[in-house]
């Protein structure tokens, strides 16, 4: 890829596999300056200890057929005991889950599964070799605390993608690195976002957020940057932008995919210079801001220079996090499904209702395009309009066959249900429905902001 500046120094790879140790060097050859290939856990320790490198990237296996994995943690305990601050990134077995979350409990900072995408091995390793440069960076700081129960930061779920980014939040909350939430429409973007900041230096400060998704374009010039009196019509007063607000403090930039083009080098420079020019000033005042951003946007998407700049994009995601959608992490429905039937009991004051037999298979083996959003205001639906019986899984509107598709024609004909209010809860479904629950797509067909849509969302329990 065209933008790897070879950010690093050296990468070492340990693996007994040759093709892999190649895939690995042309993979991170861009990252980089150097990749020391080793063969075997005694040439690996001698050469980390040599070469003292950025990262490690470690096979767990090594005995040919071997899939316990007992020499790649054997070999990680060793590393990390000579150098408690060294990143190591291990390798698993697509199957060996169980290994990859050992792995990140004894201190790994993340893994990848063979076979690897590209992409997915250069985000890990990145991001594992940027928290390792700032944890040296702040020497005596101590060494990162095991991942927090899942009740600290509101994250519920112990699936090896949540044990990820459990660990990542906790990794990455204590230094200063700037990081790029990526993840679909309600997997959780900004309960990381609150958690990375309450867990941070900074949470004695604020925490401001800008949601680019549901502000008119035309205003995100003066919300993040500020105005000051007579800048365009309507500046009838100076006015603090969002960054500045944000100084001392954490600034968090949700749906970063909707920051337009042409502001995207305005942005750049002021966290480049650590300075904001308010709109008809030409005063630049000083900030002392981390930034947290958020996207829907595809890493694909992400990665194309004609939706998003790239020289941006390498300024916020030092550290990526990837929230996986629910369809890739169904063994945590279960504690969600019971915390939110437990939290809405509470709420409207109802017992906690029993899941008939074969509710919980059907909720876990749903599709959730709305992922935990959806599921969220699933599970209040079932609370208000559920009845004494245990719960099936319609009373959670999930339906054993395909839901029928959206006839707009009906909309208008006269034979068909014309309330106001249910025709818009149909529009509204039809839309999320349509767009895979991408909030920002729905919202543009139907002509509302994302806020308004949000709200007609809440209004209908969707
Ligand atoms: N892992 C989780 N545990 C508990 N609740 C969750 C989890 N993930 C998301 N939620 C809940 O789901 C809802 C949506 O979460 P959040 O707003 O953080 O998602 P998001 O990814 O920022 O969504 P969007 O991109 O649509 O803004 C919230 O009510 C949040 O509390």
């Amino acid at each position: 890829m065209a933008h790897q500046e070879q950010q690093f120094g050296s990468c070492v790879v340990v693996d007994d596999d040759p093709d892999i140790l190649v895939a690995a060097r042309l993979a991170l050859r861009g990252l980089f300056a150097g990749v020391t290939t080793c063969t075997t856990p005694e040439e690996a320790r001698r050469v980390v200890q040599e070469a003292s490198p950025d990262i490690v990237l470690l096979d767990a296996n090594f005995a040919r057929g071997a899939t316990d994995a007992v020499e790649g943690l054997a070999l990680l305990d060793d590393l990390l005991r000579a150098d408690p601050a060294l990143p190591v990134v291990m390798i698993t077995a697509h199957a060996g889950i169980h290994v990859a979350v050992e792995a990140m409990k004894r201190g790994a900072a993340d893994f990848v599964a063979k076979p690897w995408s590209n992409d997915r091995l250069i985000a890990a390793v990145r991001t594992a070799a940027a928290l390792g440069a700032s944890r040296r960076a702040t020497p005596g700081t101590p060494p990162p605390p095991p991942p927090p129960p899942a009740g600290d930061s509101g994250l519920i779920g112990g699936s090896p993608g949540m044990a990820r980014v459990h660990a990542l939040i906790a990794r990455a909350a204590p230094t200063e690195a700037n990081v790029l939430i990526l993840g679909e429409n309600g997997t959780g973007k900004e309960l990381v976002a609150r958690a990375l900041h309450r867990q941070s230096r900074r949470a004695e400060r604020p925490m401001v957020t800008i949601d680019l998704g549901a502000i008119a374009p035309e205003l995100i010039d003066s919300e993040l940057f500020g105005h000051v009196k007579g800048a365009f019509t309507d500046a009838r007063a100076d006015r603090t932008g969002r960054i500045q607000a944000a100084d001392g403090g954490t600034l968090f930039l949700d749906e970063i995919g909707n920051l337009p083009l042409h502001l995207q080098p305005k942005l750049l420079t002021a966290l480049e210079q650590r300075r904001v020019t308010p709109v008809g000033s030409n005063r630049a005042v000083p900030v002392d801001i981390r930034v947290i951003a958020a996207t829907n946007l595809a890493p694909a998407d992400l990665r194309d220079p004609r939706q998003f700049r790239q020289d941006l994009l390498f300024r916020l995601n030092t550290v990526e996090i990837e929230l996986p959608p629910l369809r890739e992490r169904r063994e945590d429905v279960a504690a969600l499904i019971d915390h939110y039937l437990a939290l809405n009991a509470e709420r409207y004051g109802r017992p906690i209702p029993t899941l008939a037999p074969g509710t919980a298979e059907a909720l876990a083996a749903a599709e959730w395009p709305g992922n935990v959003r959806a599921l969220r205001h699933a599970a209040e639906r079932a609370v208000i309009l559920g009845g004494e019986a245990p719960l099936t899984a319609a009373d959670f509107g999930i339906l054993a066959a395909p839901a029928p598709a959206f006839d707009p024609g009906a909309v208008v004909s006269e034979a068909a249900d014309l309330n106001l209010d249910r025709v818009e809860r149909r529009l509204v479904e039809a839309a999320l429905r349509k767009h895979g629950y991408n909030i920002s797509a729905a919202a543009a067909e139907l002509g509302l902001s994302r806020a308004a849509l949000y709200r007609r969302m809440e209004k209908h329990g969707l």
